[in-house]
């Protein structure tokens, strides 16, 4: 019986093969071939297994880059509902997506300490150094302000939220940000500048009570328009990067929200933000970075041997605006996914009025680190960029009570102080 057990268990799937043999050279090549057999068939298992963990592992890094699975359970869900506690009358609870960004972290921290409930959502994603966006969030933190890690993407995570929350309003900033990165990772943008507010929309939709929507779009939107200032009326259909394309759609698709679901919506059009915490893949943080360390650094300039401006706008002038956006948020019209009444739909630019060359910002650097930049001029590559931008913010500044009171000069002052303290720059050393 037993050899033929074997031959069952050993046999190829061709037995016939084997057949003229005899028996005992059968049954020798059979024990010699079942052990190798069986070498053979543990190496495949071996390597099944190595290829399953390691497309598991993948599998889950790529998963992790957009949906954590760092949420949930009960202690999590008390973080959340501690954080969202309002402090003050007629408060709100605001979820503040991309709360560990430049903006982000800044405006909860502004909520927080008037009072506001507020819960942070941030991927932490590493566009740019995440331990800047840890150091954020730390700060955040001691305020009392819990971050979420996740994406805006999980449609899953934001219902729970909404579910633990009845949020009064978003101030949703979470995005791919960057004009000249969009040639380089195109997708990021459309993933987290159109899904991602598709699926924060929705979400806002289905909540009840719907949030008012306060959003971060850009004056990137303007694209190549010439019409100086530029005005929320003038067109914007000429965007010169795959990032302005983006904030114009994010424009569209809430419009079309507001439209049908009767979400109350502010879109805000930023100007240029620079300041303490800022993001180190702007110009005026590199530029920093790169004078300190004594490395060149490259300035672009436009047709014609003409200086690019841009309306820098300082943090705390923004935060001011995008707060007083959320006071003056109509309330969302609409329940169970139908709209009850028009609603609000609303646009500003939010900007300083005073363009300022990209030398003069170089040079207002210089003066406050005392160090001379080595520059590199070069012509605008055709990246994205555009030659200048200049806000009109009578809008704002009549509806939202916006008026901007940092200089370039004063802002850059506290933004180099604050570089200094941060990377403990000491003597032409930088201990981080
Ligand atoms: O208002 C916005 O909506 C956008 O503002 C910001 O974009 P920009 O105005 O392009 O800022 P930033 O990169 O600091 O370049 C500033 C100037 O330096 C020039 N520049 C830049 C890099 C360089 O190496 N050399 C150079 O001359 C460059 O040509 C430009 O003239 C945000 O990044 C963006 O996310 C979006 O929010």
């Amino acid at each position: 019986m037993r050899p033929v057990a074997e031959q069952e268990l050993f046999l190829p799937s061709t037995p016939g093969k084997f057949k003229d043999k005899s028996h005992s050279m059968h049954r020798q090549f059979h024990r010699c071939f079942a052990s190798t057999s069986t070498l053979f068939l543990w190496a495949l298992f071996l390597v099944a297994l190595t290829a399953a963990y390691l497309s598991f592992q993948s599998f889950v890094d790529s998963g992790s880059k957009y949906f954590s699975t760092a949420w949930g359970g009960i202690h999590w869900e008390k973080q959340v509902r501690d954080s969202a506690q309002i402090h003050r009358q007629n408060g709100f609870s605001v979820l503040v997506t991309g709360a560990a960004g430049f903006v982000g972290s800044h405006v909860s921290l502004a909520l927080k300490k008037r009072g506001d409930g507020v819960v942070g959502l941030d991927n932490f994603n590493n566009y740019y150094d995440p331990s800047l966006k840890k150091a954020r969030k730390h700060l955040l933190n001691s305020h009392n302000v819990f971050i979420v890690e996740g994406d805006v993407n999980d449609a899953r995570l934001l219902a729970k939220l909404f579910e633990i929350v009845a949020f009064t309003h978003v101030m949703h900033l979470a995005a791919q940000a960057g004009v000249r990165y969009a040639m380089e990772n195109p997708h990021s943008y459309v993933h987290s500048n159109i899904a991602g507010l598709v699926t924060l929309l929705e979400a806002c939709k289905t909540a009840d009570p719907q949030p008012a929507i306060v959003w971060a779009s850009s004056s990137s939107v303007y694209g190549l328009n010439e019409k100086v200032p530029f005005s929320e009326s003038d067109r914007t259909d000429q965007p010169a990067s795959l990032y302005a394309a983006t904030k114009k759609a994010g424009e569209e698709i809430t419009h079309t929200y507001n439209h049908i679901y009767g979400l109350s919506i502010t879109g805000l059009r930023f100007f240029t933000v620079y300041g303490p915490w800022g993001r180190p893949d702007m110009a005026y943080f590199s530029f920093t970075r790169n004078i300190l360390l004594g490395k060149p650094i490259t300035i672009y300039r436009g047709k014609n041997r003409v200086d690019l401006a841009r309306d820098f706008t300082y943090i705390d002038d923004i935060v001011k605006g995008c707060v007083a956006s959320l006071d003056t948020a109509k309330k969302s019209t609409g329940s169970g996914g139908k709209k009850r009444a028009p609603a609000q739909y609303r646009i500003f630019n939010l900007g300083n009025t005073s363009p300022i060359t990209v030398p003069m910002m170089v040079g207002i650097l210089e003066k406050h680190l005392k160090v001379k930049a080595k520059k590199n001029v070069i012509e605008m590559p055709g990246n994205g960029d555009v030659p200048f931008t200049h806000a009109n913010i009578s809008s704002a500044r009549r509806e939202l009570g916006y008026k901007p009171t940092t200089d370039l000069q004063t802002g850059l002052r506290k933004f180099v102080k604050w570089y200094q303290s941060y990377y403990g720059y000491n003597h032409g050393k930088s201990v981080k």
